[in-house]
């Protein structure tokens, strides 16, 4: 009897795309090597692997946070450590299994939940058939991931099943130079189109209906705001020096992934094209309109909110416009704690797919049934599933990440349909070793899908079903509530409008969803804001008022803290009690511009709810300059509070702020021998808080 598995069984855990969209290949790739592949987010792993039951098990996971699992992920995360024994062991024990995980080295806690996942499964009875990789997006994650998965290719014959025959069919189509279906049929097609400069084109600007839509309160709305309407693609100017102009002279290019998707245009057109209105919804008709359990609500199950209120917290002289948003979520019915989260599900802007679809030759009209191609089981294969089919235009706007990180097998894909030679060249020659320095620089840029289809005109004829096999799912932005009121179901949330330019293309970028609501309140919509609460939240303040805290916070790193002092008078007042010592650093640029909940902040300190307020501008002489610099300068009350009076610490704001005041925090608790034993006593002291929930993060980049 053989040893063996009969499949393979592929598992993510994904916050942005890059684990979902390097498993979705992966699946096609093992398939088209001749194994039974599955590929399944991790949170349905427990359902899926019943069907599987001795596959060998590959998972892609991702860090998120500060060494957070990804939402994808928790449930099952939660499942490997409370679920009932003998279903734990049934589904892991002798399992062989591996793990690459997905980090970023500008993050404390590098690549933890791959590390976490791997030493659950191990102490489970699962056995790992490699070791893990740990890739890493500050420097690339290709670095690690192509050889890890070129390992994990040379020892699956030896643990899983084969289709001998495709097998051999994948070997035979490896070693020919490049794939050359399409190169053939060009030579004897006269109807390839002409080769088109799209980057000289004029995108279609398309002006947002006014609406008449019930206006907002508009406190105070400083200044005259330029909304975005077009965007003209960028044409990266790629380097000559060692690229190979033909597709023959290009080596080691990257297989073509195998074609998975089945998409049909039906017979059936929609109009959709009036984004006044809230069309999201009509997508997901079993909704419910109110549901008694705010957690009914889920990416996939949005809640209708409605903006009631605006307000810029910025003064003129600011650099980045900070605005608040006030939502009703009665309906949500939902008894908002201090320190929750809303996922947001913001569009992407008509200006970006109009001539996206334009260019692709799509009709924004047609309905579209999108399906796995035969034989095709992965579950998790879908680039999305809603209630009801949708329509060219809906998929693009509301489903699909139009700016998704460069990624190999979407080149490769690209140069399939490359009419032009040398473009068809040049992007085979970026998905081989030999390009990896194109590649980066490429990467680098951040180009838009409209950029990538700029940079290589003469792709003309990109079937819809490659392109949304290379898409991942557009994902809800998170947002801190700073202020709640719980008696009239609204909650408010504050955010930098992020608008810069990119500093390679020099082309200007504007957030998807800060820009998106700014545009509502400026009269772009109908003020329907589609939002779901973020379940598992444990960043919040401590449940007894008296013990002391220390609050450190960057720019709008101050929202969550809002609500903590707002349910700390609350609940001090409700219990008669003392709020205990709370210290507030908040950082920012300027004294007066950026003095985010500046008057708030003031009643609280009037009102005792914070002892302490230490203000910190970068941009104004005299003073502390940065927050980390201003709480290594008052150490000895961080000590006091958090080592002595066993207080909490709660940080919020950027990565990098994030990385000082941690660093700044462990010379306080390694000086003058406060916590003994050298970088390694602090750094196990520090873990040790943060498993008490005492030292608690939370991050963005
Ligand atoms: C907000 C945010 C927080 C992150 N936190 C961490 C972290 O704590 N540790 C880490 O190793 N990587 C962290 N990363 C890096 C991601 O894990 C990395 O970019 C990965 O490629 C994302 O994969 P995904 O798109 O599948 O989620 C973070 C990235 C973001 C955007």
């Amino acid at each position: 009897m053989s040893d063996l598995a009969p499949s393979l069984l592929i598992a993510y855990g994904s916050q942005t795309g890059n684990a979902e969209s390097i498993s979705k290949h992966l699946h096609e790739e093992a398939l088209a090597r001749g194994y039974a592949s599955t590929v399944t987010v991790l949170d349905d792993y427990e359902q899926v692997e019943q069907n599987h039951p001795n596959a060998v098990l590959v998972i892609v996971i991702s860090t998120t946070g500060d060494g957070d699992f990804p939402d994808n992920t928790q449930k099952f995360f939660r499942w490997t450590r409370r679920g009932a024994k003998d279903k734990l062991a049934a589904a892991f024990n002798a399992r062989k299994f591996a793990v690459l995980a997905l980090g970023d080295t500008n993050y404390t806690n590098f690549c933890q939940t791959g590390k976490r996942i791997e030493r659950r499964l191990i102490e489970l009875g699962a056995v790992t058939f490699q070791p893990k990789g740990l890739a890493d997006d500050a420097t690339g994650l290709e670095a690690v991931i192509d050889p890890w998965v070129a390992n994990m290719w040379s020892l699956l014959p030896s643990l899983v099943v084969c289709d001998q025959e495709k097998a051999r069919r994948f070997a035979d189509r490896a070693a020919a130079p490049t794939s050359s279906i399409l190169k053939k049929q060009k030579l004897d097609d006269n109807k390839v189109e002409e080769k088109k400069d799209t980057a000289t084109e004029t995108p279609v600007a398309v002006i947002p209906p006014a609406t008449t839509a019930t206006a907002a309160t508009t406190v105070s709305d400083p200044m005259d705001i330029d909304i975005p309407l077009h965007y003209t693609p960028y044409k990266f100017p790629i380097s000559l020096t060692g690229v190979p102009t033909s597709s023959d002279q290009v080596t080691g290019a990257a297989l073509l992934p195998t074609e998975y998707l089945s998409i049909t245009p039906t017979q059936s057109t929609r109009s959709p094209l009036d984004s006044s209105k809230a069309s999201l919804f009509h997508l997901f008709p079993n909704t419910p309109s109110s549901s008694t359990d705010p957690f009914t609500y889920t990416p996939s199950t949005l809640f209708a909110s409605k903006i009631v209120g605006h307000r810029y917290l910025t003064g003129d002289k600011a650099l980045k416009r900070v605005l608040e948003v006030t939502l009703d979520v009665k309906g949500l019915n939902w008894t908002v704690p201090a320190g929750a989260v809303v996922g947001i599900a913001a569009p992407n802007p008509d200006f970006v797919v109009l001539p996206l679809l334009k260019r692709l030759g799509i009709e924004a009209e047609t309905v579209l049934d999108v399906k796995l191609g035969a034989g095709e089981t992965g579950v998790g294969a879908l680039p999305f599933v809603t209630d009801a089919p949708y329509t060219a235009y809906e998929a693009f706007r509301y489903f699909l990440d139009l700016n998704p990180p460069l990624r190999k097998p979407f080149l490769r894909i690209m140069a399939e349909y490359a009419s032009d030679e040398a473009e068809r060249a040049a992007l085979l020659f970026l998905t081989s070793t030999a390009g990896a320095a194109l590649f980066k620089s490429l990467k680098q840029a951040n180009l838009s899908l409209a950029d990538l289809f700029a940079t290589f005109p003469s792709v003309t004829s990109l079937p819809l079903s490659r392109l949304l096999e290379s898409l991942t799912r557009l994902q809800p932005r998170f947002y801190s509530i700073s202020r709640i009121n719980n008696a009239l179901g609204t909650i408010s949330i504050a955010f930098n409008i992020v608008e810069y330019t990119n500093p390679i293309t020099q082309q200007p970028v504007v957030g998807l969803c800060s820009t998106w609501l700014e545009s509502l309140v400026k009269g772009a919509g109908d003020m329907i804001v589609p939002l779901y609460p973020k379940p598992n939240v444990v960043f919040g303040p401590p449940a007894d008022v008296e013990t002391p805290m220390v609050l450190v916070a960057a720019g709008t790193g101050i929202t969550p803290f809002l609500s903590f002092l707002q349910a700390r008078a609350e609940a001090a007042a409700a219990a008669g009690k003392t709020p205990g010592e709370t210290v507030l650093f908040h950082g920012r640029r300027f004294v007066e511009a950026d003095r985010i909940y500046g008057s708030e902040i003031d009643a609280y300190v009037a009102a005792g709810v914070v002892t302490r307020f230490v203000e910190v501008q970068s941009r104004e002489e005299g003073g502390f300059k940065y927050v980390q610099d201003a709480v290594l300068g008052e150490g000895n009350d961080v000590w006091r509070i958090v080592g002595e009076q066993k207080g909490s610490l709660f940080v919020c704001g950027g990565v990098e702020m994030a990385r000082d005041v941690h660093a700044a925090v462990g010379k306080i608790c390694g000086d003058a021998g406060r916590v003994e034993g050298g970088d390694v006593g602090v750094k196990n002291y520090l873990k040790a808080l943060t498993a008490e929930g005492r030292y608690l993060k939370e991050i963005w980049s």
